[in-house]
């Protein structure tokens, strides 16, 4: 039985969480929880039928570091590499940005020019900055704003201007507020490191310790990564990076200049060991007894260990994937599988797209060849290279029938659990067609008959959830798919089915209905309790309690009463919660052990389910498996273990739950042991209830319960010309409302993380020109406090313009951002602030900043409140305390998200990786 993941909030860290936990070689049963109506957070947008494309929250992702390379191999690992809209660097979109000062916009000092000569709107030449970062001993405190820090090294222009501008562009926040250790960790670690920004900045690390600033998130769990010898979690600074050294440690992607993808598996185990190609190529292993190298690597050997499979532009897959920390060999010491056949098959089996299809497999990346890697093995499973398939769960059914016909028509099983769509030379998604899954080999598959028994192993359904092929799709929903925004559908971030990272591009019955085509053609599959695709109500815990209260309990509180359910009687009724969607959430008990406590009583704000009751999936089990893989920390040590009886103080596990079926104590705990003292209870030995396993909980706090006044359908009023999204919630405080009392003090570090708003205006113009051409323009706060600047998207992304309305009129897009820090004192309350007032203060910038004076053929206001998390001073503090109560009580619990170290796109996703990482014990 494998374990469950709840994830709490669909925003990007937690879709990001779901396809890193699915893609696992042995995936975690997934339950993601998202209150609102739709999946994606803040990353939102509008087409028009025109096809434009107005985005209102963040409009694109930037590759650079470890992290963009994670999120560019999540793309590609969905498929969409090939639909990336891409910005090449010398575009003026990637070059020029500007400042608006004094009236008139100044491009951002670039190059040696502003070095010598004073170039507005700096006063004087640059030089002076740099000699004073120089000359400036290091700061010794352990933290600092970001203006003082700038104005310490670097002089007061350039803290004024320079980091003022920085801190809005990126936080919508006060430079002045913002911590430089928590927002510009590398500008706080260069100046340690070598007493002066541009140098630490420049130069490798002096090493022997851990640099990590572009972090190798991956190590985590302490494997060990092997940039040369020794090289922990670090990494080699620009220096390095300019060489291609990398640290190949456990679970890092990093991006190359080189511009292609992949792990650095890829080019060659030994470059993956040694950390570069190069030196890769031509030194010796580092260690013992691998061979192969060059040779092994031309000839697409390659290990099949445990991990991923990343497409290479030799069709052979890099292994990052020893979950154990064991050596990754390539030759004599592969762990657990290995090529096998495929060594003995080589270039023949590669060409003939032969592969491991085997169980458990998570990750199926397209090749030219069309092999992939496998990365399921890491138990035993039987992996189903060639004739010995041994695909388990599977599902197609019809799909195997129908054969080329199916796999032309893109038809494809949904399986609840699939976690991986593979592009294929078709073009369209999906695995090979089934049988050439099992077989390994597309030609293959479509050849042979099965093997076996009906099971052909849709690689996502390990837990025998039920796949959605056909009519009984469960848990669901793309909303309307439009609203994942243009980035979330360019990830292929797709709601579908229970956990399901799958991508759907083309809708949700396209998913349901297993075909683009049938889903588009047909009305959604009747067995739908009341899903359906679009607005519908996707919120299956939603109670209609929209209150601020109501929305924070409710989640919770669900999750307890789902919990509880196992509490003898299932899924009673009056307490239903997690309905809606039978059988995906599985085996209850094994849910979210540590959160229950037990009560009947502690299961406040549930509220109806909009799915009928009673239809919970057969295979639910009564019993939480006793071959249940636990995991140390969690209910290790002081905490229960599964299955055992121990002392009941494992802070956070329920020591009365009197569902443990061999409890011998469970009756006298529940009557008399709250919950709370139950720790006191059992330090003084009193009581020893066996526990039932804990589950991890991946939590991301941006798209917890939003607060979402009564506007309509969707929570959207529609005002002329301009209509107002509902706010999202805060990001943490929302978190902290989630969590019991118990964790008070978690929830106080939480609520003190603040979270500024953001006016976006999104404006369409035609027929008229921008005076300037680059990404856009920030404002100083001495400027104008309430406006942070203008993006000019049509100069990055012309492709989401649109058509024009009137020929011979090029569509020009604009987004305005207001606010932020400074949302407050500008506009008032942004859950109340009129959209009209926005729209003139945004439509006002654009004329007086651009000299574009007409009237927006389309303007959209947006508030998006609370979007982006302030790091203020003493941030680092703050996460080590949260750190420091998780560790201490043994909370299942990992957060994700942007909250804590990295507001971006690619922060978010590199956080839910490493958290999955964490909790599965093994990079993803
Ligand atoms: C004017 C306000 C804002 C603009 N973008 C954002 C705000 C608040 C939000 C934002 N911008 C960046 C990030 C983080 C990284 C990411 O996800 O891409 C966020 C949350 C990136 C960013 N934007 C600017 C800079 C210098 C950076 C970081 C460095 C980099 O990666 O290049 C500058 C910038 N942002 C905005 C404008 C108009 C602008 C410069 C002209 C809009």
């Amino acid at each position: 039985m494998p374990p469950t993941v709840a994830v709490v909030g669909g925003g990007i860290s937690g879709l990001a969480a779901c396809f890193h936990l699915l893609r696992a070689p042995r995936p975690p049963k997934v339950v993601l929880l998202e209150a609102s109506g739709r999946f994606g957070g803040w990353l939102q947008s509008t087409r028009t039928p025109e096809g434009a494309v107005f985005e209102h929250g963040p409009r694109g992702v930037r590759p650079a570091g470890p992290a963009g390379t994670q999120t560019l191999l999540m793309v590609s690992e969905l498929g969409l590499a090939g639909d990336v809209l891409a910005v090449p660097k010398g575009h003026p979109a990637s070059q020029n940005r500007f400042l608006y000062l004094g009236g008139a916009l100044h491009p951002l000092p670039s190059g040696l020019r502003p070095l010598f000569r004073a170039v507005p709107p700096f006063s004087r030449p640059l030089l002076g900055a740099v000699l004073r970062d120089l000359l400036t001993p290091a700061g010794t405190g352990p933290d600092e704003s970001a203006h003082a820090f700038a104005r310490r090294r670097f002089g007061p222009e350039v803290a004024e201007l320079a980091v003022d501008s920085l801190c809005r562009g990126v936080f919508a926040g006060d430079s002045r507020a913002l911590s430089v250790r928590s927002c510009f960790p590398a500008l706080f670690q260069a100046e340690r490191q070598r007493s002066s920004v541009l140098l630490g900045l420049a130069l490798p690390p002096p090493h022997g310790g851990d640099i990590g600033d572009i972090g190798d998130i991956g190590d985590t769990a302490g494997a060990p990564s092997c940039w040369g010898w020794h090289c922990h979690r670090h990494t080699v600074g620009t220096l390095g990076t300019l060489l291609g050294l990398r640290p190949a440690g456990a679970g890092t992607a990093t991006a190359t200049r080189w511009g292609h993808w992949g792990h650095w598996g890829h080019w060659g185990h030994w470059g993956h060991c040694w950390g570069s190609v190069l030196l890769g190529l031509a030194l010796p292993p580092p260690h013992g007894g691998d061979t192969v190298g060059t040779m092994g690597t031309l000839l697409g050997l390659r290990p099949a260990g445990a991990g991923t499979a990343t497409a290479t532009r030799w069709g052979h897959c890099g292994d990052t994937g020893d979950t154990a920390g064991a050596p990754s060999c390539w030759g004599w010491h592969c762990h657990r599988h290995t090529v096998g056949t495929l060594g003995t098959l080589g270039t023949l089996g590669t060409l003939l797209g032969l592969r491991p299809a085997g169980a458990g497999t998570a990750t199926a990346t397209a090749t030219r060849w069309g092999h992939c890697g496998d990365t399921g093995d890491t138990a035993g499973a039987p992996s189903c290279w060639g004739c010995h398939c041994h695909c388990h769960h599977h599902t197609v059914g019809t799909l195997g029938t129908l054969g080329t016909l199916g796999t032309l028509l893109g038809l494809r099983p949904a399986g609840a659990g699939t976690a991986t769509a593979t592009v294929t030379r078709w073009g369209h998604w999906g695995h090979w067609g089934h049988w050439g899954h099992c077989w390994g080999s597309v030609l293959l598959g479509l050849a042979l008959p099965l093997s076996h028994g009906g099971d052909i192993g849709d690689i996502g359904d390990t837990a025998g959830a039920p796949s959605c092929w056909g009519w009984h799709c469960h848990r669901h929903t793309v909303g309307t798919l439009g609203t994942l925004g243009t980035l979330g559908t360019l990830l292929g971030l797709s709601p579908a089915g229970a956990g399901t990272a799958t991508a759907t591009r083309w809708g949700h019955w396209g998913h349901c209905w297993g075909s683009v085509l049938l889903g588009l053609a047909l009305p959604p599959p009747p067995s739908h309790g009341g899903d359906t695709a679009g607005a519908g109500p996707a919120t299956w815990w939603d109670t209609g309690d929209t209150s601020e209260a109501g929305a924070g309990r409710d989640i919770m509180g669900t999750l307890r009463g789902h919990c509880w359910a196992g509490a003898g009687t299932w899924w009673p009724q009056g307490q239903g919660n997690i309905v809606g969607t039978p059988g995906v959430l599985g085996t209850p008990r094994e849910h979210l052990g540590g959160w229950d406590r037990g009560h009947g009583g502690d299961t406040p704000g549930l509220g109806t389910s909009r799915a009928p009751r009673g239809t919970l999936s057969p295979r639910v089990s009564p019993q939480v498996s006793p071959q249940v893989r636990t995991r140390r920390g969690w209910h290790g040590g002081r905490g229960p273990s599964a299955g055992a009886s121990g002392p009941c103080g494992g802070g956070w596990s329920p020591c009365h739950a009197p569902w443990w079926p061999s409890c011998p104590r469970a009756a006298s705990c529940a009557a008399t042991r709250p919950w709370r003292t139950c720790a006191t209870a059992a330090a003084a030995g009193s009581c020893r209830c066996p526990m039932p396993p804990s589950r991890p909980i991946t939590l991301s706090a941006p798209s917890l319960p939003q607060v979402r006044p009564r506007l309509g359908r969707g929570g959207s009023r529609r005002v002329p010309a301009v209509s107002l999204m509902s706010p999202l919630s805060p990001l943490s405080p929302a978190l902290a409302r989630a969590l019991p009392a118990e964790a008070e003090p978690l929830a106080r570090e939480l609520r003190a993380i603040p979270a500024a708003s953001v006016a976006v205006v999104n404006l369409q113009y035609e027929g008229v020109a921008l005076p300037v051409t680059g990404f856009g323009h920030l404002v100083p706060s001495s400027e104008d406090p309430a406006l942070l600047g203008i993006v000019y998207d049509s100069v990055a992304f012309p492709e989401h313009d649109g058509t024009p309305a009137t020929p011979g009129r090029p569509p020009l897009r604009l987004t305005v951002m207001l606010g932020g820090a400074w949302f407050q004192q500008s506009f008032g309350d942004p859950a109340t602030v009129a959209p009209e007032l926005l729209l003139r203060r945004a439509r006002a910038a654009v004329s007086d900043h651009l000299g574009l004076a007409g009237t927006p053929t389309h303007a959209i206001v947006r508030v998006q409140q609370d979007c982006i998390p302030q790091y203020t001073l003493g941030h680092w503090e703050r996460l080590e305390r949260i750190q420091r109560f998780l560790k201490e009580q043994q909370l299942p619990l990992s957060l994700i998200g942007a909250s804590y170290s990295g507001v971006s796109v690619n922060d978010c996703i590199a956080s839910a990786e490493a958290a999955v990482g964490r909790i599965l014990g093994s990079p993803p």
